[in-house]
């Protein structure tokens, strides 16, 4: 279980990312968060994952706790080893090695065996990985990369998978395919599933609850079909009807619900 409370995150010392957010993620639970570019979701991502520093960004105020352990000011590998791992945006991946080599990466605290069985699961679910497991990730398809980097993941045996805009420059086609992969995954390993998403048609097809976040704030939170049903959120996130510049001001200064 996730929980963040009150997070402030500021880069840099000045530029605030995160202005007081507050989410969790329960046991098995899925969970999007959604919101615009800008809004401050990788941020989160980041401040999760103990990736912050990376970032020249830091928690100002706040906490995370992973499972009832604060989790806050730990760096990424004692935050993985508490069951929490990130596939961050941007498919970040070894492109000059094999996926046979970078998941012996991802899956390098495991001992021999289980890698060998993680390795033989990971190309089971993925039999289009397997045909190509020895050729240069860098030249997968997107869609493929995303599913490498979802292996990579599962030998890292989270309980909680955080995973951010894994759709981004994907055919509707793929983005559907990595969805059900993603709904898949947490179902059938009991995984806490918090899906970081500017897609949000997608991201609602598989979650149980969602937050939207715009400019570092929560103004949305409740169960997906609630979001589904909400005028705005559908309006502005998923398009449903076109919103015209003017319409999108309207909607700012009637939208400060929260
Ligand atoms: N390393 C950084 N240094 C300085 N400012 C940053 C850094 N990373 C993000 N920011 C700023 O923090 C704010 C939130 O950015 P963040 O990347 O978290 O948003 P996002 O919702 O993930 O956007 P996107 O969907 O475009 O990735 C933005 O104003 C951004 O410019």
């Amino acid at each position: 279980m996730l929980v963040v409370e009150n997070l402030k995150v500021v880069y840099r010392g000045v530029i605030l990312a995160l202005d007081g957010v507050s989410l969790e993620v329960r046991a098995k639970e899925a969970v999007a968060l959604l919101g615009p570019n800008g809004a401050g979701k990788s941020s989160l991502v980041r401040a999760v994952a103990g990736l912050l520093p990376k970032f020249e960004g830091r928690v100002l105020d706040g906490h995370v706790r992973l499972h009832g352990t604060e989790s806050t000011q730990l760096d990424p590998v004692r935050v993985s080893a508490l069951g929490l791992t990130a596939v961050l945006e941007g498919r970040p991946l070894f492109r000059y090695l094999t996926p046979v080599e970078n998941l012996v990466a991802a899956g390098h605290r495991l001992p021999p065996r289980e890698l060998k069985a993680g390795m033989e699961e990971v190309f089971a679910r993925f039999p289009r990985l397997y045909e190509r497991r020895h050729e240069q990730a860098g030249y997968l398809s997107g869609g493929e990369q995303q599913m490498l980097l979802l292996g990579m993941a599962l030998l890292t045996q989270p309980k909680v998978l955080v995973v951010d805009e894994p759709s981004l420059g994907l055919a509707p086609r793929l983005v559907e395919e990595v969805m059900r992969t993603l709904d898949t995954l947490r179902r059938e390993k009991g995984l806490s599933l918090l899906l970081v998403e500017q897609n949000a048609r997608a991201a609602l097809s598989i979650v149980d609850r969602v937050y939207v976040l715009e400019r570092g704030r929560v103004v949305f939170e409740g169960d997906a079909r609630a979001a589904q049903e909400d005028q705005d959120v559908m309006e502005f996130y998923l398009g449903k009807e076109e919103v015209g510049f003017r319409q999108a001001r309207r909607y700012r200064r009637r939208k400060r619900w929260v």
